[in-house]
């Protein structure tokens, strides 16, 4: 029998997504696996948050089979599965850390029979996110990275199976960044959480189970740190990043196909045009 931890959680197979009449994605295939941290990581641009988007529905104009949690992506069966965290922080400023996530807690579990419940869910998420000393503090007068750790804290209110986070750690301390990988690698490790992490500092990558390099749309490569590190003949991720960077770029102007918006026609097009055509 297959081993739940075995499962991918999400499972991408010719993903495209078009936005604003490009292509941003194109024919991605990639997995995410139960119960680990793939970190998604890629320059800015390439196309990480469009592929968060997809996987958590929010993106239009998806194309290829992407299954989430055994369900097709956007299934309302898996709202309450997944938990997203943008860019952006969904605070209110008005409200202190503590009423933000009473609210948010009450939206989710609503009832006066389930007060206890929202109470230690708040409790729990607050400790998670080490904002405990600060409740009773206007959400508007937090720093950007005490704003990100509320917004993390009120996607985890539902305890996801998935929990979806964009950049979490832009803006943090070192110290912060730390804390904040020791609180996915304990979601993972005790909770069985599943999460996809995106980051465009390299060296993060190496404190995730598996990566997705990506770059222009397409996915690079998949695998483990060590692994990537192991056949490019890299020290880091980021040198084995550049490696796979070169090698793609060699790879493409070998071809010298040009390409059609972009994208390096097949070898065996009969109807490419050579760029050595005079
Ligand atoms: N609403 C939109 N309409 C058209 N194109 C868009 C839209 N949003 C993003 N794009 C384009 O899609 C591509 C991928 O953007 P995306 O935000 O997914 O990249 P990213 O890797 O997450 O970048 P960053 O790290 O800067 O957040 C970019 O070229 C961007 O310009």
């Amino acid at each position: 029998m297959m081993n739940k931890s075995d499962a991918a959680a999400v499972q991408a197979r010719g993903l495209t997504v078009v936005r604003g009449g490009r292509t941003v994605l194109r024919d991605l295939d990639f997995s995410v696996r139960t119960g680990r941290i793939t970190g998604l990581l890629g320059p800015s641009g390439c196309g990480k948050t469009t592929l968060m988007r997809s996987v958590v529905g929010t993106q239009a104009r998806v194309e290829g089979t992407l299954r989430v949690l055994g369900r097709p992506a956007g299934d309302s069966a898996l709202r309450s599965r997944i938990g997203y965290v943008t860019q952006a922080p969904s605070v209110y400023d008005d409200l202190t850390v503590r009423q933000n996530l009473d609210y948010f807690a009450a939206v989710l579990t609503p009832g006066r029979a389930a007060r206890e419940e929202r109470r230690e869910a708040v409790a729990r998420v607050l400790a998670d996110v080490a904002l405990t000393s600060h409740t009773d503090v206007l959400a508007g007068r937090l720093s950007g990275g005490q704003r990100s750790r509320v917004s993390l804290a009120v996607a985890l209110l539902g305890t996801p199976e998935l929990l979806v986070l964009d950049e979490p750690t832009v803006g943090l301390d070192p110290v912060l960044r730390r804390d904040l990988w020791d609180l996915f690698h304990r979601l993972a490790a005790e909770r069985g959480t599943t999460l996809l992490v995106s980051s465009h500092v390299m060296d993060e990558a190496e404190r995730c189970h598996h990566l997705i390099l990506m770059r222009e749309g397409v996915v690079l490569a998949e695998d483990t740190p060590e692994e990537l590190r192991r056949s490019t003949g890299s020290e880091t991720v980021e040198a084995a990043f550049l490696h796979l960077v070169d090698a793609a770029d060699a790879r493409g102007s070998a071809r010298a196909d040009t390409p059609r918006d972009g994208l390096p026609a097949p070898a065996d097009a009969p109807d490419a045009p050579r760029k050595d055509t005079r």
